[in-house]
């Protein structure tokens, strides 16, 4: 199957923060796919800038390498990269202070689409947006980019969407959630709303509940400083999980457009009732012999900040009402795999003899990796004999139903394109970004106020034995990390 290229309006895309970590590994690589297919005009140009002194020249030069290590090899790549590079430009800016912006002013075209991607530290985010609107940078027609994360609270995110809205309209705004890019996330809509099949049986009516699973193999290493502020809850459960949850319980919106599937998840997260602490288990890992501990990872032997969190969750309206959504995510879990299951309630009544207990079906939309959607189902075992029924898995692998060949896009650069093309859809709207924190807030100083410490699990597990009881309890059972 040859997927399809709209080819985006030319445009000069501002990349604060041109030398960190994301850039290399993900944003930069991105747009060069974007363009090796043929979707960036001519006209194109990406304007990278930190305070790190260099050329356009060096700039090319730390892109290629970038993407030399982060794109995999192919016959073409050496020219189109050649090709790519020319669209690169530098400024040098130390957004703190008044160094730079004029450059930057001057390089800039009044007549493309103008975007500014923030990929810097959140502390700056606000500073860059006064900035950008004082050196009359920021255009009515321009865009800017915030990477996550959007606050670490309600009021700090209130604060940054008040210092964004100061100098940028709503529409102009594009939180990232990177989730939302995902190839499997945005199917999870299609899958919905494109099908006759699953809407009529998605409630309470038919499915016993929901079960979203991030887990990552990965531990901390190297970002510690970050994560130990934030844990498990603030970098992924507030934004990405919900995202998913969102996304699994909104009701169909009636077009697909920005505002209206945006408005579609607010309302679930405004629904979603408070969380008892009995339902929410904590992890932290720990290795007994040392060396492989989260402690010694953030480099912090007291931390009480949760690398793993499950939790039950009650969207409280008509649709969902009595179906649990259990949610759980962790770093050094047994195998990096992120799915949202959806479990049908057991049929009601068996006509076979002596095959004990009927189980629901079970779809599965598999976010990572090998994306692809699996629906359990029961079948008579082949053969002659007694009826004997088994379980057996409709499974459609995305690479296998489209073709190896189809190289899955990378959420960013998705994303990015989105933003040259105007579309808010896979982007958090401020009002949702702080529904989200509102939910989350209170569980959290929950945890801060009774001196809450998380439950230890060894690193390469299913997570904390509380995690299973939460399901237990309930006479539930986690689906099988790891395959
Ligand atoms: N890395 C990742 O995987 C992810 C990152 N993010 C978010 O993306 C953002 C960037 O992260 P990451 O790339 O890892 O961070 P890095 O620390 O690797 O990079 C930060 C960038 O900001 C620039 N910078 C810092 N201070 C200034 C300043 N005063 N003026 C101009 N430029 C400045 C740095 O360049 P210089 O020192 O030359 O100025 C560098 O290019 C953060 O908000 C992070 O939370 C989100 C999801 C994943
Ligand atoms: O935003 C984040 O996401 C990554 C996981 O992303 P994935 O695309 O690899 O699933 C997570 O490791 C990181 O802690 C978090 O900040």
């Amino acid at each position: 199957m040859v997927s399809r290229v709209i080819p985006v309006d030319p445009f000069d895309l501002v990349l604060f923060g041109a030398t960190g970590d994301l850039a290399k590994r993900k944003i930069l690589p991105g747009l060069f796919h974007r363009f090796e297919v043929g979707q960036m005009p001519p006209e194109a140009r990406i304007i990278g800038s930190a305070r790190t002194e260099m050329d356009a020249e060096a700039f090319r030069q730390s892109t290629k390498d970038a993407i030399e290590e982060f794109t995999p090899d192919s016959p073409n790549r050496a020219k189109t990269l050649a090709a790519f590079l020319e669209r690169l430009d530098y400024v040098t800016v130390d957004v703190s202070s008044d160094q730079g912006w004029q450059d930057l002013a001057q390089v800039l075209r009044p007549d493309v689409v103008r975007a500014f991607y923030l990929s810097v530290g959140p502390s700056l985010f606000a500073d860059i947006a006064g900035r950008l609107h004082e050196c009359g940078l920021a255009t009515p027609d321009s865009r800017i980019v915030v990477e996550k994360p959007f606050g670490r609270d309600l009021a700090s995110a209130r604060a940054l969407n008040e210092g964004l809205r100061a100098c940028f309209e709503e529409h102009q705004i594009y939180r990232i959630d990177h989730y939302l890019g995902k190839e499997t996330v945005q199917n999870l809509m299609a899958l919905r709303f494109a099908n006759s099949l699953f809407e009529p049986l998605w409630n309470a009516t038919h499915v016993d509940h929901v079960q979203i699973t991030v887990a990552e193999s990965i531990g901390i290493d190297g970002r510690g400083a970050y994560y130990d502020q934030s844990g498990a809850m603030r970098d992924m459960v507030q934004n990405h999980l919900v995202q998913l949850l969102c996304l699994t319980a909104m009701e169909p919106p009636s077009k697909f457009t920005p505002n209206a599937v945006r408005d579609e998840k607010v309302k679930v997260i405004e629904a979603l009732d408070p969380v008892e602490p009995a339902d929410i288990a904590r992890g932290q890992y720990r290795a007994d012999t040392g060396g492989d501990s989260y402690r010694d990872h953030v480099g912090n032997s007291s931390s009480s900040t949760e690398s793993f969190i499950a939790m039950k969750v009650s969207v409280a309206n008509w649709r969902w009402s009595g179906t649990p959504f259990y949610l759980r995510t962790g770093k050094r879990l047994r195998a990096r795999e992120s799915e949202i299951a959806v479990v049908f309630r057991d049929p009601p009544h068996t006509i076979f003899p002596n095959v004990g207990r009927l189980r629901g079906n079970v779809l599965v939309i598999r976010l990572q990796p090998d994306e692809g959607i699996t629906l359990r189902t029961t079948i008579k075992d082949p053969g002659p004999g007694g009826l004997r029924l088994s379980e057996v898995s409709l499974d459609m692998s995305f690479a296998d139903a489209l073709g190896a060949d189809v190289r899955q896009q990378d959420a960013y650069e998705r994303l990015v394109m989105d933003v040259i093309r105007g579309d808010q859809t896979l982007f958090m709207r401020g009002d949702e970004v702080e529904a989200a924190w509102a939910w989350v807030d209170p569980i959290i100083r929950n945890w801060e106020e009774t001196g809450d410490q998380p439950a230890a699990y060894d690193p390469g597990s299913s997570g904390p034995e509380e995690a299973l009881m939460l399901m237990h309890r309930d006479g539930r059972r986690w689906r099988h990390i790891g395959g």
